[in-house]
């Protein structure tokens, strides 16, 4: 049984960094992974959902073409080639995270499952049932997460899809229905109707996103619904069956609804990669929704065993996931470091426009009893969105009034995502809203609407 210095369940966006990191120090690394090399993000998450969201966006701006006096005889989309370019850049990128790990003569990379034998012991079956075991001084759990499918009579037996499966359609879906209108339903939702779909988003909450401010979930609804995206909410889904079709029944407050759609893509969350890992066969514990409990640097119960990313409940993001291999290796072998709870989490929704988010909304500054001032600037008004006919949205900050300070912001805009990351480093920098409200911002940016906003501030 070969002993390594750190053994790590999982490469994914913390494993992949966190066992570059170990083995530049110098230092032996196991890197178990059970699946593909790259885990959700690169294989059936951001990557692939954002270059078919491109696809989509052509498809939308294609469509739009006669308002910027471009005049086509006509276009089509060809569902084949739109899988076929997400496939190229998945395989790309895991290509490339393959090819850096491979290189680096410290780190093993062993396909196959992983569960603990005991606290320090690891065993690892391969896809052929055949086992090994190995032993690690530290070791790192990046399981990830799964998509949640909720228990409704009949679904089981059913072809539905998930956010994995729904990417490897060949034809355009004549009518999606999507139960779960939360990032992963609004962002299919908006694909699958910009590639010619009827869609319809099926929640049991009373509003999209529901996590967000209230007039940034009115103001994506009527996006949605000016492109011709229906909405169900307050529906909790009763029975599902299949039969040349998908038939849903809904229990809405005006009673039981029939829903009829070619196919059902089930978007209702995800949990955690946690339930067979062998984790009682050390004290590691979890929390009732099976995430890995942890202490702020990342720690769980045993000294020596660390969870990163979404299997220990952090945001479950990308950036997140990659900064927790931060963390967790500056706590490991350097003894000090960040902990999580200062951290600010940005995040950006791909939906068009974008929804970008940073630090407090306005609904969470009133729960937490935090004084704060607003500003809100529509973009209809911004000069940059009118010249490129692409107005919709808004930029609105929360700010403290005592030191001026940004306490968070969200960008629902064109390129959103990009602007919310200036007032990142704003709010990592201590710069003031007055400041920014004076700031010369080159002329005509998107950016220098952030003039305007500032200037909001009462
Ligand atoms: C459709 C979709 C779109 C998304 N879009 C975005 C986005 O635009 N931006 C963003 O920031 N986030 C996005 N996310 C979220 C993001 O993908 C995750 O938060 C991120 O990948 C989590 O990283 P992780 O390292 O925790 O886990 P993962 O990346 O899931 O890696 C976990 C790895 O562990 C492996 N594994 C699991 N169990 C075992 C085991 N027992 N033994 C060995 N290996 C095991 C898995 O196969 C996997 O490779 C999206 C997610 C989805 C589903
Ligand atoms: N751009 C991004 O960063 C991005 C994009 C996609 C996904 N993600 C990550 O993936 C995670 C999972 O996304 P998600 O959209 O699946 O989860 P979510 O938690 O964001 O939304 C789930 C939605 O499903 C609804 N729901 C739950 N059970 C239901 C039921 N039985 N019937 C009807 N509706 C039901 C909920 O009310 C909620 O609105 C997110 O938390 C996010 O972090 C990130």
């Amino acid at each position: 049984m070969k002993n390594y210095d750190a053994v790590i369940l999982g490469a994914g966006q913390s494993g992949m960094p966190l066992a570059k990191k170990i083995s530049n120090i110098g230092l032996s690394v196991a890197l178990i992974e059970k699946r593909v090399i790259g885990g959700t993000c690169i294989n059936d998450g951001c990557s692939p959902t954002k270059t078919m969201v491109s696809s989509a966006r052509v498809a939308h701006l294609v469509s739009r073409a006669a308002d910027f006096g471009v005049i086509l005889p006509s276009y089509q989309v060809d569902q084949e080639i739109v899988k076929k370019r997400k496939d190229h850049i998945v395989t790309l990128f895991r290509g490339g995270a393959e090819k850096s790990l491979s290189k680096n003569e410290n780190i093993d990379i062993l396909m196959g499952t992983a569960a603990f034998k005991d606290s320090h012991t690891i065993e690892i079956t391969s896809s052929t049932g055949s086992t090994e075991t190995v032993k690690g001084k530290k070791i790192f759990i990046n399981t990830g997460s799964e998509p949640r499918i909720p228990e409704i009579d009949g679904l089981t037996g059913t072809p539905y899809l998930t956010s994995t499966t729904v990417m490897e359609l060949e034809e355009t879906p004549e009518h999606l229905l999507i139960m779960g209108g939360g990032y992963i339903g609004l962002e299919f939702a908006q694909m699958f109707r910009r590639f010619g779909s009827n869609v319809t988003i099926i929640d049991r909450a009373g509003r999209l996103v529901s996590k967000e401010d209230e007039d940034v979930c009115k103001e994506i609804s009527q996006i949605f619904s000016d492109e011709g995206i229906d909405t169900l909410f307050n529906s909790e889904v009763r029975k599902v069956t299949y039969q040349d079709g998908f038939t849903i029944i809904t229990k809405t407050p005006e009673g039981e609804k029939s829903l009829k759609g070619s196919h059902l893509l089930v978007a209702t969350g995800r949990i955690p990669s946690s339930a067979r890992l062998g984790l009682e066969n050390t004290q590691i514990k979890t929390t009732d929704k099976g995430f890995i409990r942890t202490d702020d640097f990342l720690k769980t119960a045993e000294n020596h065993i660390y969870a990163l990313g979404d299997v220990a409940g952090s945001a479950p993001f990308t950036h997140i996931a990659y900064h927790d291999a931060h963390i967790a290796f500056q706590h490991a072998y350097k003894g000090n470091g960040i902990s999580k709870k200062e951290r600010l989490v940005p995040y950006c929704v791909f939906i068009d426009p974008q929804l970008a988010r940073i630090g407090l909304n306005e609904q969470e500054a009133k729960d937490k009893g935090i004084p704060y001032k607003t500003g809100k600037f529509l973009m209809k008004h911004a000069g940059r969105t009118l010249e490129v006919d692409e107005t919709r949205g808004f930029f609105k900050v929360l700010v403290d009034p005592k030191s001026k300070k940004i306490l968070g912001a969200t960008i629902l805009s064109l390129d959103g995502g990009e602007i919310m990351a200036i007032l990142q480093m704003a709010m990592v920098g201590g710069v003031t809203y007055d400041t920014i409200a004076t700031l010369p911002i080159a002329h005509p940016t998107l950016a220098e609407s952030l003039n305007n906003l500032m200037g909001q501030i009462e």
